[in-house]
């Protein structure tokens, strides 16, 4: 006789009225049921064992986009897979190339008049949200979000320099070809800002996409024409190394002493420049037709639809798993690999494939001279100041090495390969033999997921992880997310980090923390920008590298304690990813520690 009010147990009681036959039918069905439960469970529980046993470690990599995943799991392969990393070098190239485009256009859209301060075009200097971002919330409820179309970014300099022209190269083209305008930021220091993780806009690095490159026949030939005349005057103005410098443009130089024609007046000589450095457009459209197949039966199109500050569709350059962009370069000469292993490539085929890919590195040795001339213009560097725009501080900054990235025999370093910029897109999976470990000879086979800076598709992830490295970009405290301009970086990541640790499907899992872009941050601090502005818990503390390194290290190993389910191990770890020197040791200690947990959870199996 049931005596019990348990909902559950009255839905599972026999009816009342049952006949010995239909007992019998009954005990047989849920003996089955039981069978069948425990029979998966068997499996899960051998095919567990039998992972463990093939010793396969799987390693997640989480964070916020641009937070340095890729650049870690490239830092993996660069130690595990040395030779394959070396090989696949080469096919950076075109990235590297783009990237040094992107921060061209970043500086030339900065010295543009119509960017001055409009109150109402005014970014917020400062997100009243603490909310999540619309990413970071759909994480966890594994809701389906779009990626936001960029918002139009203000640009928000306190004063106006004396340039003219409105398209970032030069007026004389159509506005098809127009840019969209980089992210700049607001003047931090005017508003403080009360909240803890307060924040401004700030420049954003995107890779444009134009249609210019598809543009109508006559506007291609115009293009080219406007190209032989910049590419001959260029040259002709350069012809000799070293490249003559304007002795910036807001100085008195003399009449075309600073090698531009007509030097006499500053706007002239940024026209000048401008007109010198017009063939980046046609290298730009070039590199992107390159790096996103478009033909039938490769992939989609790969950019994000962006802002329409200047009526154009912009966006990012991203890379979709299967790391089939690498095939790209190379498809006529050899059927890309559906698999994204590294051995695949073919760095010998990869270098010359499309007609136009002849022209790039030609076209940027010649604008060698005036992209040199613009970035190290003392005028310019001051505007970029003033306006916050610091490019150097954005990822793919290849700047400084100008002139050995546009040699004409230019091979990407290992160091230039972690500083390029590829945004991830999906989810891709990096698989490779661990050689020894542990000081023994074990063929651990690791399994590495970089999951992207999409986080809709993270929580499929959490099965059966080992150990996961979590990124967050502390450099960011002064940044808002390029996706979601009301959201501030360290905030955002901050709440990832959260979700992440109070997760219950990860509760057993080991978290290792990279406190990352360690570098940017010292610079960020000695360059005078201050904590507190941002994060105003931080109150009158130093506002030095390692106070402030070990105050959010802090913070962020409480919420852990306070957010796990259970207790657990936690490793912190300051990080500059793109650094080869001290990030082999990091990656070697999370190696030695993952090892050791998976050898523990294995003896418990
Ligand atoms: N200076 C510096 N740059 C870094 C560091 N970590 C990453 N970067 C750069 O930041 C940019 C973004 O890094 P990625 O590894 O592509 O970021 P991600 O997390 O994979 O971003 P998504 O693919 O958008 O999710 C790249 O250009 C990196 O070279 C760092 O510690 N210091
Ligand atoms: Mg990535």
């Amino acid at each position: 006789m049931h005596t019990s009010d348990d909902p559950l147990d009255a839905v599972l009681r026999p009816p009342p009225d049952e006949t010995p036959e239909q007992a019998a039918v009954r005990e047989a069905r849920e003996a089955e049921a039981r069978r069948v439960s425990a029979a998966i469970d068997a499996d899960i529980k051998a095919e567990r064992q039998a992972r463990r046993k093939k010793r396969i470690v799987r390693l997640l990599l989480l964070g916020q986009s641009e937070s340095g995943k890729s650049t870690t799991l490239r830092q993996f392969q660069r130690l595990y897979t040395p030779t394959a990393f070396r090989e696949e070098r080469i096919l950076w190239r075109a990235v590297i190339q783009l990237n040094v485009v992107r921060s061209i256009r970043t500086i030339l859209e900065a010295l543009e008049p119509t960017n001055s301060y409009s109150p109402s075009s005014r970014a917020p200097s400062r997100p009243r949200t603490r909310r999540p971002s619309a990413a970071s919330a759909s994480m966890l409820a594994l809701a389906a979000s779009p990626t936001s179309p960029y918002p139009s970014t203000a640009h928000a300099g306190p004063s106006s320099p004396s340039y003219h022209g409105a398209d970032p190269y030069d007026a004389g083209y159509d506005s098809a070809g127009g840019y969209a305008s980089p992210g700049v930021d607001s003047d931090v220091e005017s508003d403080p800002g009360g909240a803890d993780f307060g924040g401004t806009s700030v420049p954003v690095f995107r890779n444009g996409v134009g249609d210019y490159g598809a543009g109508p026949s006559g506007a291609l030939a115009y293009h080219h024409q406007l190209q032989q005349q910049a590419q001959a005057q260029s040259q002709s103005r350069f012809a000799n190394a070293p490249p003559p410098i304007p002795n910036g443009f807001r100085s008195s130089s003399p009449p075309g002493a600073n090698g531009f024609p007509g030097g006499s007046s500053n706007t002239i000589t940024l026209d000048a420049l401008k007109l010198a450095l017009l063939p980046l457009r046609h290298v730009e459209a070039l590199l992107i037709a390159r790096l996103v197949p478009t033909a039938a039966g490769e992939e989609e199109p790969a950019y994000l639809p962006g802002s329409t500050l200047a009526s154009t569709s912009t966006g990012e350059i991203f890379v979709r798993p299967g790391g089939r962009w690498k095939g790209a370069g190379r498809r006529r000469t050899r059927s890309p690999s559906p698999s994204p292993s590294p051995s695949s490539t073919n760095p010998s085929n990869s270098s010359s494939s499309s007609p136009g890919d002849a022209d790039i590195q030609p076209t940027l040795h010649a604008c060698f001279p005036a992209m040199h001339a613009l970035w190290a213009d003392p005028g310019v560097r001051e505007v970029l100041r003033r306006r916050k725009v610091r490019v150097e501080e954005g990822p793919g900054f290849f700047l400084d090495d100008l002139e050995r990235v546009t040699g004409p025999n230019y091979l990407p370093t290992d160091d230039d390969v972690l500083r390029a910029r590829l945004k991830t897109v999906g989810v891709s999976e990096y698989t490779f033999e661990m050689e020894v470990s542990m000081g023994r000879e074990t063929g651990t086979e690791w399994r590495i997921v970089d999951v992207g800076g999409s986080r809709t598709t993270w929580v499929p992830f959490f099965d059966d992880v080992d150990a996961i490295i979590f990124l967050a970009p502390i450099a960011g405290f002064d940044q808002v997310l390029a996706e979601d301009k009301t959201v501030n970086r360290l905030e955002d990541s901050v709440l990832l980090w959260k979700a992440v640790c109070s997760n219950k499907l990860l509760a057993g899992v080991d978290l290792v923390l990279f406190l990352n872009k360690c570098d940017i941050l010292e610079k960020k601090l000695e360059g005078g920008v201050r904590l507190v502005r941002y994060v105003r818990s931080y109150a009158d503390r130093e506002n030095t590298f390692e106070a402030v390194s070990q105050y959010l290290r802090s913070k962020f190993s409480a919420i852990h304690r306070e957010y796990s389910p259970n207790p657990r191990k936690f490793y912190a770890f300051l990080t500059s990813v793109t650094d080869t020197a001290t990030t082999g040791g990091i990656i070697a200690s999370v190696r030695d520690m993952v090892v050791r947990q998976h050898l523990k959870q294995s003896k418990l199996l």
